[in-house]
Protein backbone atom coordinates (compact mmCIF):
# COMPACT_ATOMS: atom_id res chain seq x y z
CA UNK A 1 0.00 0.00 0.00
CA UNK A 2 1.38 3.38 -0.77
CA UNK A 3 2.05 6.21 1.86
CA UNK A 4 -0.48 8.43 0.39
CA UNK A 5 -3.22 7.16 -2.42
CA UNK A 6 -5.44 9.45 -4.68
CA UNK A 7 -7.71 7.50 -7.07
CA UNK A 8 -10.00 9.48 -9.31
CA UNK A 9 -10.01 12.60 -7.10
CA UNK A 10 -12.63 14.99 -8.65
CA UNK A 11 -13.08 18.35 -7.03
CA UNK A 12 -15.11 21.78 -8.00
CA UNK A 13 -15.37 25.14 -6.60
CA UNK A 14 -19.32 26.09 -7.86
CA UNK A 15 -19.53 25.23 -11.66
CA UNK A 16 -15.41 25.34 -12.21
CA UNK A 17 -13.88 22.20 -12.14
CA UNK A 18 -10.54 22.58 -10.56
CA UNK A 19 -9.49 18.58 -10.19
CA UNK A 20 -11.11 16.84 -13.09
CA UNK A 21 -9.68 12.99 -12.66
CA UNK A 22 -6.56 13.08 -10.65
CA UNK A 23 -4.95 9.39 -9.29
CA UNK A 24 -1.42 8.45 -7.99
CA UNK A 25 0.10 6.78 -5.67
CA UNK A 26 3.10 7.60 -3.48
CA UNK A 27 5.35 5.30 -2.10
CA UNK A 28 7.15 5.34 1.14
CA UNK A 29 10.24 7.19 1.15
CA UNK A 30 9.84 8.59 -1.75
CA UNK A 31 10.14 12.82 -3.25
CA UNK A 32 6.95 12.40 -5.31
CA UNK A 33 6.50 15.89 -7.27
CA UNK A 34 3.68 17.42 -8.38
CA UNK A 35 4.28 19.23 -11.70
CA UNK A 36 2.28 21.66 -13.46
CA UNK A 37 1.47 25.37 -14.59
CA UNK A 38 -0.73 27.95 -12.76
CA UNK A 39 -3.98 26.84 -12.21
CA UNK A 40 -3.61 23.16 -13.16
CA UNK A 41 -4.91 22.10 -9.76
CA UNK A 42 -2.47 21.07 -7.57
CA UNK A 43 -2.68 22.80 -4.70
CA UNK A 44 -6.42 22.05 -4.91
CA UNK A 45 -4.92 18.09 -4.80
CA UNK A 46 -2.96 19.13 -2.01
CA UNK A 47 -5.65 20.58 0.18
CA UNK A 48 -7.91 17.41 -0.57
CA UNK A 49 -5.20 15.31 0.81
CA UNK A 50 -4.44 17.05 4.24
CA UNK A 51 -7.79 17.29 4.92
CA UNK A 52 -8.76 20.71 4.30
CA UNK A 53 -11.23 20.08 1.30
CA UNK A 54 -13.85 18.13 0.56
CA UNK A 55 -13.53 15.83 -2.50
CA UNK A 56 -16.25 15.63 -5.22
CA UNK A 57 -15.53 12.38 -6.16
CA UNK A 58 -12.88 9.65 -5.97
CA UNK A 59 -10.81 9.30 -2.90
CA UNK A 60 -7.84 9.86 -0.93
CA UNK A 61 -5.96 7.74 1.86
CA UNK A 62 -3.27 9.05 3.44
CA UNK A 63 -0.65 6.62 5.68
CA UNK A 64 -4.31 4.94 5.29
CA UNK A 65 -6.21 7.43 7.20
CA UNK A 66 -9.48 9.38 5.28
CA UNK A 67 -8.53 13.10 5.34
CA UNK A 68 -11.46 14.02 5.73
CA UNK A 69 -12.50 11.65 8.90
CA UNK A 70 -9.53 11.05 10.66
CA UNK A 71 -8.01 14.63 10.33
CA UNK A 72 -7.04 14.63 13.98
CA UNK A 73 -5.04 11.29 13.82
CA UNK A 74 -3.55 12.84 10.15
CA UNK A 75 -2.45 16.01 11.85
CA UNK A 76 -0.07 14.10 14.25
CA UNK A 77 1.47 12.47 11.28
CA UNK A 78 1.06 14.42 8.56
CA UNK A 79 3.92 17.82 8.50
CA UNK A 80 2.29 20.63 6.31
CA UNK A 81 4.51 23.93 5.03
CA UNK A 82 2.45 27.16 5.85
CA UNK A 83 1.62 29.69 4.16
CA UNK A 84 3.52 32.96 4.76
CA UNK A 85 0.50 34.58 5.99
CA UNK A 86 -0.07 32.55 8.33
CA UNK A 87 2.14 33.03 11.11
CA UNK A 88 2.09 36.62 12.93
CA UNK A 89 4.44 39.31 12.20
CA UNK A 90 6.05 39.50 16.05
CA UNK A 91 6.25 35.83 16.95
CA UNK A 92 10.14 35.05 17.18
CA UNK A 93 11.22 32.32 15.50
CA UNK A 94 12.19 30.30 18.78
CA UNK A 95 8.79 30.95 19.79
CA UNK A 96 7.16 29.83 16.81
CA UNK A 97 8.80 26.53 17.07
CA UNK A 98 8.41 26.49 20.86
CA UNK A 99 4.86 26.30 19.94
CA UNK A 100 4.22 24.33 17.61
CA UNK A 101 6.31 21.34 18.90
CA UNK A 102 3.44 21.88 22.06
CA UNK A 103 0.69 21.11 19.63
CA UNK A 104 2.30 17.39 18.86
CA UNK A 105 2.78 14.50 21.24
CA UNK A 106 6.44 14.01 20.68
CA UNK A 107 7.66 16.83 19.03
CA UNK A 108 11.21 17.03 17.19
CA UNK A 109 13.40 19.49 19.46
CA UNK A 110 13.08 22.88 18.52
CA UNK A 111 17.07 23.97 19.29
CA UNK A 112 18.01 21.11 17.07
CA UNK A 113 15.67 21.72 14.73
CA UNK A 114 16.68 25.17 14.31
CA UNK A 115 20.75 24.07 14.20
CA UNK A 116 19.70 22.01 11.26
CA UNK A 117 17.85 24.11 8.98
CA UNK A 118 20.35 27.31 10.02
CA UNK A 119 17.84 28.63 11.95
CA UNK A 120 19.91 29.08 15.20
CA UNK A 121 21.41 32.65 14.62
CA UNK A 122 18.02 34.22 14.36
CA UNK A 123 16.09 32.13 17.15
CA UNK A 124 14.92 35.80 19.04
CA UNK A 125 14.40 37.44 15.75
CA UNK A 126 10.66 38.67 14.69
CA UNK A 127 9.22 36.30 11.72
CA UNK A 128 8.69 39.56 9.56
CA UNK A 129 12.64 40.61 10.27
CA UNK A 130 13.53 37.53 8.04
CA UNK A 131 14.58 37.44 4.73
CA UNK A 132 12.78 35.28 1.96
CA UNK A 133 14.98 32.24 1.95
CA UNK A 134 15.11 32.50 6.18
CA UNK A 135 10.96 32.51 6.40
CA UNK A 136 11.00 29.52 4.00
CA UNK A 137 13.95 27.72 6.38
CA UNK A 138 11.01 28.30 9.55
CA UNK A 139 8.11 26.93 7.30
CA UNK A 140 10.04 23.61 6.94
CA UNK A 141 10.76 23.63 10.11
CA UNK A 142 6.75 24.04 11.75
CA UNK A 143 6.53 21.40 8.52
CA UNK A 144 8.78 19.01 10.21
CA UNK A 145 8.45 20.10 14.06
CA UNK A 146 5.92 17.15 14.72
CA UNK A 147 8.09 14.64 13.38
CA UNK A 148 5.93 13.67 10.48
CA UNK A 149 6.14 10.57 8.21
CA UNK A 150 4.62 12.55 5.50
CA UNK A 151 5.63 16.29 5.06
CA UNK A 152 3.55 18.36 2.20
CA UNK A 153 5.72 21.04 0.71
CA UNK A 154 4.04 23.33 -1.55
CA UNK A 155 5.75 26.23 -3.98
CA UNK A 156 8.97 25.61 -2.15
CA UNK A 157 10.95 27.52 -3.17
CA UNK A 158 8.62 30.83 -4.93
CA UNK A 159 10.07 33.98 -4.59
CA UNK A 160 14.22 32.65 -3.69
CA UNK A 161 16.65 34.05 -5.41
CA UNK A 162 18.73 30.61 -6.75
CA UNK A 163 21.29 30.17 -4.16
CA UNK A 164 18.85 30.36 -1.17
CA UNK A 165 16.71 28.24 -3.99
CA UNK A 166 19.54 25.76 -4.17
CA UNK A 167 20.18 25.71 -0.54
CA UNK A 168 16.67 24.85 0.38
CA UNK A 169 16.98 22.27 -2.39
CA UNK A 170 20.12 20.17 0.26
CA UNK A 171 17.70 20.85 3.14
CA UNK A 172 14.82 18.76 1.87
CA UNK A 173 17.70 15.90 0.22
CA UNK A 174 18.79 16.00 4.02
CA UNK A 175 14.74 15.54 4.94
CA UNK A 176 14.36 12.65 3.00
CA UNK A 177 17.25 11.20 4.15
CA UNK A 178 15.78 11.05 7.40
CA UNK A 179 13.24 8.97 6.46
CA UNK A 180 10.39 11.37 5.84
CA UNK A 181 8.23 10.76 2.77
CA UNK A 182 7.84 14.60 0.46
CA UNK A 183 5.18 15.48 -1.96
CA UNK A 184 6.41 18.45 -3.40
CA UNK A 185 4.18 20.68 -5.23
CA UNK A 186 6.06 23.30 -8.20
CA UNK A 187 6.39 24.57 -10.83
CA UNK A 188 9.66 25.01 -11.27
CA UNK A 189 10.96 22.06 -14.05
CA UNK A 190 14.68 22.55 -12.11
CA UNK A 191 13.34 21.33 -9.17
CA UNK A 192 11.44 18.98 -10.14
CA UNK A 193 14.08 17.52 -11.94
CA UNK A 194 16.55 17.83 -9.41
CA UNK A 195 14.74 16.47 -6.46
CA UNK A 196 12.36 13.94 -7.45
CA UNK A 197 12.60 10.99 -7.36
CA UNK A 198 8.94 10.26 -9.22
CA UNK A 199 6.44 13.31 -11.06
CA UNK A 200 2.93 13.52 -11.81
CA UNK A 201 2.47 16.34 -14.45
CA UNK A 202 -0.77 17.68 -13.70
CA UNK A 203 -2.74 19.74 -16.74
CA UNK A 204 -5.75 21.34 -16.27
CA UNK A 205 -7.14 19.29 -13.42
CA UNK A 206 -5.65 15.75 -15.15
CA UNK A 207 -2.70 13.59 -14.57
CA UNK A 208 -1.36 13.78 -18.02
CA UNK A 209 2.08 11.49 -17.30
CA UNK A 210 3.41 9.86 -13.36
CA UNK A 211 7.22 8.65 -13.95
CA UNK A 212 11.00 10.05 -13.28
CA UNK A 213 12.20 12.86 -14.33
CA UNK A 214 14.34 10.44 -16.50
CA UNK A 215 11.44 8.27 -17.71
CA UNK A 216 9.35 11.43 -18.84
CA UNK A 217 12.21 12.74 -20.76
CA UNK A 218 12.44 9.75 -22.41
CA UNK A 219 9.33 9.01 -23.13
CA UNK A 220 9.06 11.80 -25.09
CA UNK A 221 12.26 12.21 -26.57
CA UNK A 222 15.85 10.92 -27.19
CA UNK A 223 16.92 13.57 -29.31
CA UNK A 224 20.50 15.68 -28.30
CA UNK A 225 21.72 18.29 -30.05
CA UNK A 226 25.22 19.06 -30.98
CA UNK A 227 26.72 22.90 -31.14
CA UNK A 228 29.76 23.85 -32.41
CA UNK A 229 31.79 25.92 -34.81
CA UNK A 230 33.55 24.68 -37.36
CA UNK A 231 37.48 25.76 -37.36
CA UNK A 232 37.13 25.41 -41.55
CA UNK A 233 33.87 26.00 -43.40
CA UNK A 234 31.78 22.29 -43.65
CA UNK A 235 29.02 21.42 -45.68
CA UNK A 236 26.00 20.33 -44.58
CA UNK A 237 26.23 16.75 -46.59
CA UNK A 238 29.10 15.65 -44.15
CA UNK A 239 26.51 15.23 -41.61
CA UNK A 240 23.07 14.37 -43.34
CA UNK A 241 24.96 11.56 -44.55
CA UNK A 242 24.80 10.09 -40.74
CA UNK A 243 22.43 7.84 -39.63
CA UNK A 244 22.11 9.43 -36.20
CA UNK A 245 21.25 13.11 -37.35
CA UNK A 246 18.09 14.56 -38.23
CA UNK A 247 18.91 17.67 -38.94
CA UNK A 248 21.25 20.44 -39.08
CA UNK A 249 20.73 24.22 -38.67
CA UNK A 250 23.17 27.14 -38.70
CA UNK A 251 23.48 30.00 -36.35
CA UNK A 252 25.57 32.52 -38.55
CA UNK A 253 29.16 30.38 -37.91
CA UNK A 254 27.90 28.11 -35.65
CA UNK A 255 26.30 25.10 -36.47
CA UNK A 256 23.38 22.81 -34.59
CA UNK A 257 22.93 19.27 -35.13
CA UNK A 258 20.05 17.69 -33.68
CA UNK A 259 20.04 13.65 -33.81
CA UNK A 260 19.65 10.76 -31.73
CA UNK A 261 21.60 9.97 -28.36
CA UNK A 262 24.52 8.96 -30.24
CA UNK A 263 24.86 12.01 -32.28
CA UNK A 264 27.54 13.22 -30.47
CA UNK A 265 29.95 10.26 -31.18
CA UNK A 266 28.92 10.22 -35.07
CA UNK A 267 29.23 14.00 -35.72
CA UNK A 268 33.01 14.35 -33.28
CA UNK A 269 34.33 11.03 -35.66
CA UNK A 270 33.21 12.34 -38.84
CA UNK A 271 34.90 16.13 -37.94
CA UNK A 272 37.98 13.95 -36.89
CA UNK A 273 38.19 12.43 -39.99
CA UNK A 274 37.61 15.16 -42.00
CA UNK A 275 40.42 17.43 -39.73
CA UNK A 276 38.29 19.84 -38.54
CA UNK A 277 38.14 21.28 -34.95
CA UNK A 278 34.95 21.68 -33.40
CA UNK A 279 35.42 24.80 -31.22
CA UNK A 280 33.11 26.33 -28.15
CA UNK A 281 31.09 22.36 -28.69
CA UNK A 282 28.36 21.78 -26.67
CA UNK A 283 25.28 19.07 -25.84
CA UNK A 284 22.42 19.58 -24.85
CA UNK A 285 19.85 17.17 -24.09
CA UNK A 286 16.51 17.57 -23.71
CA UNK A 287 15.21 18.35 -20.85
CA UNK A 288 11.55 18.04 -18.51
CA UNK A 289 10.72 21.45 -20.45
CA UNK A 290 10.58 19.47 -23.83
CA UNK A 291 8.91 16.36 -22.09
CA UNK A 292 6.32 19.14 -21.21
CA UNK A 293 5.55 20.64 -23.67
CA UNK A 294 5.53 17.01 -25.61
CA UNK A 295 3.07 15.92 -22.94
CA UNK A 296 0.59 18.85 -22.46
CA UNK A 297 1.13 20.77 -25.69
CA UNK A 298 1.90 23.65 -24.01
CA UNK A 299 5.12 25.91 -22.13
CA UNK A 300 5.19 25.73 -18.09
CA UNK A 301 6.17 29.30 -18.36
CA UNK A 302 3.04 30.64 -20.10
CA UNK A 303 1.04 28.18 -19.40
CA UNK A 304 -0.35 28.79 -23.00
N1 LIG B 1 -11.51 28.72 -3.67
C1 LIG B 1 -11.67 28.69 -4.98
N2 LIG B 1 -12.81 29.08 -5.57
C2 LIG B 1 -12.98 29.03 -6.90
N3 LIG B 1 -12.04 28.61 -7.78
C3 LIG B 1 -10.88 28.22 -7.27
C4 LIG B 1 -10.61 28.23 -5.85
N4 LIG B 1 -9.35 27.77 -5.65
C5 LIG B 1 -8.86 27.48 -6.88
N5 LIG B 1 -9.76 27.73 -7.84
C6 LIG B 1 -9.60 27.51 -9.30
O1 LIG B 1 -9.38 26.12 -9.50
C7 LIG B 1 -8.34 25.90 -10.45
C8 LIG B 1 -7.21 25.08 -9.83
O2 LIG B 1 -6.58 25.87 -8.82
P1 LIG B 1 -5.35 25.37 -7.94
O3 LIG B 1 -5.01 26.48 -6.99
O4 LIG B 1 -5.67 24.05 -7.38
O5 LIG B 1 -4.25 25.23 -9.04
P2 LIG B 1 -2.69 25.19 -8.88
O6 LIG B 1 -2.22 24.20 -9.86
O7 LIG B 1 -2.31 24.98 -7.47
O8 LIG B 1 -2.27 26.63 -9.34
P3 LIG B 1 -1.30 27.69 -8.62
O9 LIG B 1 0.06 27.23 -8.93
O10 LIG B 1 -1.69 28.96 -9.32
O11 LIG B 1 -1.68 27.67 -7.17
C9 LIG B 1 -7.92 27.27 -10.93
O12 LIG B 1 -8.59 27.55 -12.12
C10 LIG B 1 -8.37 28.20 -9.83
O13 LIG B 1 -8.67 29.47 -10.35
Amino acid sequence: MGIIEVENLHKRYGAKVAVQDVSFTVEKGEIFGILGPNGAGKTTTVECLEGLRRPDGGTVRVLGLDPRHETAELRKRLGVQLQETELPDRLRVGEALELYASFYPDPADPGALMAELGLTEVRDSAYRKLSGGQKQRVSIALALIGKPEVAVLDELTTGLDPQARRDTWELIEGVRARGVTILLVTHFMEEAERLCDRIAVIDRGRVVAVDTPAGLVARVTDEQRVRFRPSTPVADEVFTALPEVRRVDRHGDRIVITGDGNVLQAVTSVLARAQVVALELRVEQAGLDDAFVALTGRTMETGE
